[in-house]
C-alpha cells in the first residue's frame, strides 16, 4: 500500500462496462457516443465470437461524433488473454495523448457479457506505464430488469462462480435497465436484491439505457461523499438482505485518524489473506500526521492509493471504508480496522514494542556507513517528512547531528 505521488486528475478516467449478454451495454455505450456532452471518449471493444457487430453499430451511430476512437480487441475474453491485449492498446493511446495527436476525456471498455470484470479493472494497477496514464474510475453493471433474478437465481456447480451476481458485486453504479418491461414491484423487489449483494453502488433505472453521462463517466468511483449525494439511503441497507447470499457488503465510518503505518500492514495481510474473496474496497482514510485524504480502491488483491485532495478547515476528520465480497467477516475487519485507530494507548503500546530504550547506545546506518549516537526520541515525526510518516527513532549522532530511523529493522538502525 505505497502512496503514490501521481496526480490523479492530469490521468485519464477509464470506464469499465459490464453487464450480463443482452443487458443493455452496447445501447449505453450508443447513447454515451451520441448524447452531446463535448467529451473525447475511446472505446476498447472485447467481443467475443460475433465480432465485429458491435463495432458497426457503435461506427454508425457516432458519425456525427467523430472524435470518438473505437477499438477493437479481436482475441476473445479479456478475461482469458488477460491483460497484455490491453496494456497493449493503452500503450498505443497513451503515445498519441503524449504526442500530442490525440485528447482524451474518458475511455470505455466493454467487457463481454460474461466476463469477470476483475482482470480488466486490474489492469489499471499493476502496469506501471498504465498506471501513469488512465485510472479505473468506475465499473458500470447493465441489469436487465426482465432477466436478472434468473441469472442471480442460477445454480452454478460447485467451486464455479455465478458472474451475474459477481457483476453486481463489482459495480460502482449499477443501471437497472429495461424498466419498461416489468413492473414498479418487481423493480422493487430487484433493487432490494441488489442492494443486498452490493449495498454501496447507486442504483439508476433506465429505459435504453438513457442515462445523464456525467452519472456514469468519470464518477470517482471512490467518491462516497458523490455516492451519498445521489444516494442517501446507500449506507441504509437495514431489511434488505432476506436473501441470504454469500455475496454482501460492510461499510465502516469511523472519526478520528489513523495510522499510516498500521493501517498499511493491516490491509496488505487483509489482501493477502483474504483478496480472493474481497471483490471490492474502496475508501477514504483519515491519516494522522497527513493534511490530505487518502483515498484508494483495489480490485481483489491489487490496491492503488494516493494522498489526493486537503481535509478543509472544519472538515470533520474522519475515515470511511466500503468492502464487497464473499463470504466477508463483518466483525473481523471492524477489529482489524479499529485497531489502526491512533490513539495515545495504541502509540504507547508500539512504543513498548520498540527494540531500544530511550538513550540507548545505537548505530545507525547513513549515506556514509554506520554511525554511532544515541535514542532521544520515539515516534519522531517532524514537518519535512512525507504525509502520514512517523519515524520509531530520533536519533543524536556523536557529532551532535540529528537524525531519524525510518524503520526498527537490525540494518537500519542496531546496537552499538
Ligand atoms: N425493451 C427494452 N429493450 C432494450 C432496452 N435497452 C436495450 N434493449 C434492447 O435489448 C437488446 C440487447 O441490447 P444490447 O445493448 O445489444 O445489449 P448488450 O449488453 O450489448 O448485449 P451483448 O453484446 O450480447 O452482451 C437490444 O435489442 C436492445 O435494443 C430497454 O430499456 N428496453
Amino acid at each position: 500500500m505505497a502512496a503514490s505521488a501521481e496526480d490523479n486528475e492530469n490521468l485519464v478516467p477509464v470506464t469499465v462496462l459490464t453487464g450480463f449478454l443482452g443487458s443493455g451495454k452496447t445501447t449505453l455505450l450508443n447513447h454515451i457516443l451520441t448524447a452531446t456532452h463535448g467529451k473525447k471518449i475511446a472505446v476498447i471493444e472485447n467481443e467475443f465470437g460475433d465480432v465485429g457487430i458491435d463495432d458497426e453499430l457503435l461506427q454508425k451511430n457516432s458519425k456525427v461524433q467523430a472524435d470518438e476512437e473505437i477499438i477493437e480487441m479481436m482475441n476473445g475474453c479479456i478475461c482469458c488473454t488477460v491483460r497484455q491485449d490491453l496494456i497493449t492498446v493503452l500503450s498505443k493511446l497513451a503515445k498519441r495523448v503524449a504526442s500530442g495527436k490525440l485528447k482524451l476525456d474518458g475511455i470505455v471498455i466493454e467487457t463481454t457479457g460474461l466476463a469477470d470484470p476483475a482482470p480488466v479493472a486490474q489492469t489499471f494497477f499493476v502496469d506501471d506505464a498504465v498506471k501513469a496514464f488512465a485510472r479505473l474510475d468506475g465499473i458500470v453493471t447493465l441489469i436487465d430488469a426482465k432477466h436478472i433474478e434468473l441469472h442471480l437465481d442460477e445454480e452454478k456447480p460447485e467451486g464455479v462462480e455465478n458472474e451475474a451476481v459477481e457483476q453486481v458485486a463489482f459495480a460502482d453504479r449499477l443501471l437497472l435497465n429495461k424498466i419498461d418491461l416489468v413492473s414498479e414491484a418487481d423493480l422493487f423487489r430487484i433493487e432490494s436484491r441488489l442492494k443486498g449483494i452490493n449495498a454501496f453502488a447507486p442504483i439508476l433505472r433506465t429505459e435504453k439505457a438513457q442515462v445523464s453521462v456525467d452519472s456514469v463517466l468519470n464518477i470517482k468511483a471512490f467518491d462516497l461523499k458523490k455516492t451519498l449525494d445521489m444516494d442517501p439511503e446507500f449506507l441504509n441497507t437495514d431489511g434488505e438482505h432476506e436473501h441470504d447470499n454469500s455475496v454482501s457488503s460492510i461499510s465502516i465510518i469511523q472519526p478520528g485518524n489513523v495510522d499510516l503505518e498500521l493501517v498499511q500492514k493491516w490491509v496488505g495481510q487483509l489482501l493477502q489473506e483474504k483478496g480472493a474473496q474481497i471483490y471490492r474496497m474502496k475508501g477514504v482514510l483519515s491519516i494522522s500526521n497527513a493534511d490530505e485524504k487518502f483515498v484508494y480502491q483495489a480490485v481483489h488483491m491489487l490496491f492503488r492509493g494516493n494522498f489526493d485532495e486537503k481535509w478543509e478547515a472544519g472538515e470533520p476528520r474522519e475515515s470511511k471504508l466500503v468492502f464487497i465480497g464473499k463470504n466477508l467477516d463483518e466483525k473481523e475487519l471492524r477489529d482489524g480496522f479499529n485497531a489502526c485507530i491512533d490513539t495515545p494507548e495504541v502509540l504507547e503500546k508500539r512504543i513498548k514494542t520498540l527494540r531500544f530504550a530511550m538513550g540507548t547506545k545505537v548505530e545507525c546506518k547513513t549515506g556514509g556507513g554506520w554511525v554511532k549516537g544515541e535514542v532521544v526520541a520515539h515516534m519522531y515525526r517532524d514537518e519535512f517528512m512525507p504525509p502520514g510518516m512517523v519515524a520509531p527513532y530520533q536519533v543524536k549522532l556523536d557529532s551532535g547531528e540529528l537524525i531519524w530511523a525510518p524503520e526498527d529493522v537490525n540494518n537500519l538502525i542496531r546496537k552499538a
